[in-house]
């Protein structure tokens, strides 16, 4: 599965601890992150991943771009809920994309490591499914 991580910054280290306390399942997965998050993640645990354009540089339409095209299966954003963002607008673009295309979105870590350990179980098998279908045309 295609697997989006992202975080605001008073947020990379819960995903830093998030990535490093998951990171037997998230390597199982192809992993995209925006920019600084990707590089804090690779740093702390090795994980290979694709890096986009940090946040404000358009990291966050570059994986809204993704899921337009319904190719990315989750995403889990740890989002600043306390501190106004230059590109909110982005932010709140990708959130919405993710309900026009049914793409399971986490915003904090707790609902993450839910939808971690659903991965985990085989919950979002229909994705693989999206995807084959999507292959036959
Ligand atoms: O701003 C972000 C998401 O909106 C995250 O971007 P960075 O990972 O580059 O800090």
């Amino acid at each position: 599965m295609n697997i989006a991580l992202i975080a605001h910054d008073q947020k990379k280290e819960d995903m830093v601890q998030f990535a490093t306390a998951y990171q037997h399942i998230l390597e199982q997965h192809s992993l995209f992150a925006t920019g600084t998050t990707g590089t804090k993640i690779t740093e702390a645990t090795g994980l290979s991943l694709h890096r986009f354009q940090s946040g404000p540089l358009g990291g966050d339409q570059q994986i809204g771009a993704y899921v337009a095209q319904n190719d990315m299966d989750v995403i889990l954003f740890f989002r600043d809920p306390l501190t106004a963002q230059p590109h909110e607008p982005d932010v709140s673009a990708l959130m919405r994309l993710c309900d026009v295309y049914q793409i399971p979105l986490a915003t904090n870590l707790a609902a993450a490591e839910i939808m971690v350990r659903a991965i985990e179980h085989g919950d979002f098998h229909w994705r693989e499914i999206i995807h084959k279908k999507k292959q036959q045309g």
